[in-house]
């Protein structure tokens, strides 16, 4: 990770969206055959549909320009079983665009292309979750090449996977024409005041369940932060990387990279003073590090007991005083499991932030907390993004020619 988090830098270039082809900057023609590649990674209850809502203005714009739209969104994932069908994101797209949405419940079986080959022109249909099959997240060739049949050109929205070469992105773009779609430009140009150092006195408050809040958020934001309060997997980590036992804490699904990762934060040269809590609270907790019993204090240094996962933590005196002194804040990842009503954490932190330009992140995040802000659709991508100035998305669409369109 470069020491510097870069972006859209806020002198106003394009920063990564430069060279990027651009669905606004395309005619779309009455019988074209699209396809948007969405991103409608929201759990089935909807609580939170800011991922759904941000790519209606593209679907709108495709299919009264009078294009044969068929919508591909992956959600959950194929390797722990979480993906689902989609037929009720169909119905809300629907009632939002006040057309009706047609819904086929696979993405890469034999009806499909006859599905798509037989929408009228201003026909939008959405396929079946992408996540069914092992090879979307893998960036299988074969796949993506199933998917193509839906249509002749592709515009890339789903923000959220930005970050994720799979066959429904990075695979259809290396097959054919393809554009960034106006949420994509919207979600990546909406980053850049979190990005670039500006002055600004910043604090990334980063938790949640995945790799990238350590790999992205930690490592990436370290050197460009003022403050970092970890919580969630990254507290957890940054405790094991500190040699402490941290019992049945959730270190996420690539816990000897992030554990090897944090140790080089801690001992390399950074900006951001890390904050470390000096009490954390442990409760019995399952296989997840989710709590199945009640939480109690934990001094530290100290050991997680075995069996217990650490939910919660106090935010220092120190730390809650810099808060007050924060011009530019994110949010990325749940810092404690509030959803199992550990709120302590949350409560030390957003009720600050919430007087500054503090963006909040992610999926599960954004639809947990209970934020009136700004939020980003992106949880990793845009960490990846705010981290490197990049993300494999944005790289692929870059390598398209215009001779292609
Ligand atoms: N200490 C913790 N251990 C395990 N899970 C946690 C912990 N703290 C927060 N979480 C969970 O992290 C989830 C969000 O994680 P993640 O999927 O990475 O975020 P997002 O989807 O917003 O990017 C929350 O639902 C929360 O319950
Ligand atoms: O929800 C998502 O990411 P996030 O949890 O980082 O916000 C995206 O849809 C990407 O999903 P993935 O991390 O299963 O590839």
């Amino acid at each position: 990770m470069g020491s510097d988090a870069r972006c859209c830098d806020a002198g106003g270039s394009d920063g990564p969206l430069a060279g990027v082809p651009r669905l606004a900057d395309h005619p779309v023609a009455p019988g074209e055959r699209w396809i948007l590649s969405a991103g409608f990674n929201t759990g089935p209850e909807l609580a939170d549909t800011g991922r759904i809502d941000c790519e209606l203005a593209d679907l709108a714009a495709l299919a009264d320009a009078g294009a044969r739209v068929a919508v591909l969104s992956h959600q959950g994932s194929h390797r722990d079983g979480s993906a689902r069908g989609l037929s009720h994101i169909a119905a809300y797209l629907g009632r939002r665009l006040g057309r009706v949405v047609a819904y086929h419940p696979h993405s890469a079986d034999e009806e499909a292309p006859r599905v798509a080959e037989a929408m009228a022109p201003g026909a939008v249909v959405l396929f079946g979750n992408t996540r069914e099959y092992a090879g979307e997240e893998r960036g299988d060739v074969g796949l993506a090449r199933a998917f193509a049949r839906l249509g002749d050109r592709v515009a890339v929205g789903g923000f959220s996977k930005a970050h994720r070469a799979h066959a429904s992105n990075t695979g259809l773009l290396g097959l054919m024409p393809g554009v960034a779609a106006r949420s994509l430009v919207r979600d990546v140009a909406e980053l850049a005041p979190w990005a670039a150092r500006d002055g600004r006195r910043s604090v990334a408050v980063l938790g949640g369940r995945k790799p990238e809040k350590v790999l992205a958020g930690l490592a990436g934001l370290s050197g460009s932060y003022d403050l970092i309060v970890p919580g969630g997997v990254v507290l957890n980590t940054l405790l094991a990387a500190l040699g402490h036992r941290v019992g049945a804490s959730w270190l996420g699904s690539d816990p000897e990279r992030c554990v090897r990762v944090a140790r080089e934060v801690l001992q390399g040269p950074r900006r951001a003073v890390i904050h470390l809590p000096a009490t954390v609270y442990v409760a019995p907790a399952d296989a997840a590090g989710n709590p199945v019993g009640p939480a109690r204090p934990l001094a530290l240094p100290g050991d997680v007991p075995a069996g217990h996962a650490v939910v919660d933590f106090d935010l220092q005196p120190w730390a809650a005083a810099e808060l007050t002194y924060t011009e530019r804040a994110l949010v990325a990842g749940t810092p404690c499991q509030y959803r199992f009503g550990h709120t302590r954490a949350v409560d030390a932190v957003l009720p600050v932030l919430a007087g500054t330009d503090t963006l909040l992140l992610g999926g599960d995040t954004v639809a947990e907390l209970p934020w009136r802000g700004r939020t980003s659709t992106g949880g990793g991508s845009a960490l990846t993004l705010l981290a490197s100035g990049d993300c494999a998305v944005l790289r692929a669409l870059r390598a398209q020619t215009a001779s292609l369109l």
